[in-house]
């Protein structure tokens, strides 16, 4: 499968849609609206930091399952990034070495490929979209999730600007899977359709590079 990756607002969920259709594949979405933990995390982090990271993870696991079919249906967010954001929070205090350590061998426990299986857990290619700080902002902003916004809680932004920032080094040094770059900030493939024509015609030619079309 393909797995969309990026920063909060990158647009990996309109990019999912438009992949999948020009693909003729079946998209796979984690709902956001549909998460109860989400509101309850930004509202206290420390208490339920832990239990949405293994909310998560069992999410991401069902939709890794749940598209095995087809090399090239599209999950709108890899379940690599999820231990980039648990970092982050363990890093600010959010929670405790323990769980961190017990989530990184549950991470690694859950995605090791075992020698006679026929679908591998890792997808065929990661695309990861890039924005700027600027961007990201702008686009939450633009979204308005109210637990999101700057506005109700200012602290954010100091989240938000590490998260953009680590996001440069985890798409450096991620290695689980072929991978590809889209810059967010140059083509925005949701207003400008001939930006949008541009992204799918790069992911074309990455697919075709990798035997997957
Ligand atoms: N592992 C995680 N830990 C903490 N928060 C997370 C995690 N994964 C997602 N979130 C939160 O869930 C919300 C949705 O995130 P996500 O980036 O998947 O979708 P999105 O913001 O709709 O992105 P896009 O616009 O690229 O589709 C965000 O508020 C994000 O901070």
């Amino acid at each position: 499968m393909i797995a969309l990756a990026g920063t909060i607002g990158a647009g990996k969920t309109s990019l999912t849609q438009l992949l999948a259709d020009h693909l003729n594949s079946q998209a796979f979405y984690e709902s956001v609206e549909g998460n109860k933990i989400l509101p309850l995390f930004y509202k206290d982090p420390k208490k339920y930091g832990f239990l949405l990271q293994i909310y998560f993870l069992n999410k991401r696991l069902d939709e890794i399952k749940a598209s095995y079919g087809n090399d090239l249906n599209v999950l709108d967010r890899s379940i690599f990034e999820d231990a980039l954001l648990f970092k982050l929070n363990a890093d600010m205090g959010r929670a405790t070495e323990t769980e961190s350590d017990i989530y990184s061998s549950l991470l690694s426990n859950m995605m090791e490929e075992l020698p006679d299986q026929v679908h591998q857990k890792a997808p065929n290619l990661l695309i990861t979209i890039q924005v700027s700080f600027d961007t990201m902002l702008k686009r939450i902003k633009k979204r308005g999730r109210s637990y999101e916004q700057l506005a109700n809680d200012p602290s954010l932004y100091s989240y938000y600007k590490n998260l953009n920032e680590r996001y440069v080094n985890w798409y450096e040094q991620y290695d689980e899977s072929p991978k590809m770059l889209i810059d967010g900030d140059k083509y925005d493939f949701v207003e400008d359709e001939q930006a949008a024509q541009q992204v799918l015609k790069m992911i074309d030619a990455k697919l075709a590079e990798l035997n997957l079309k």
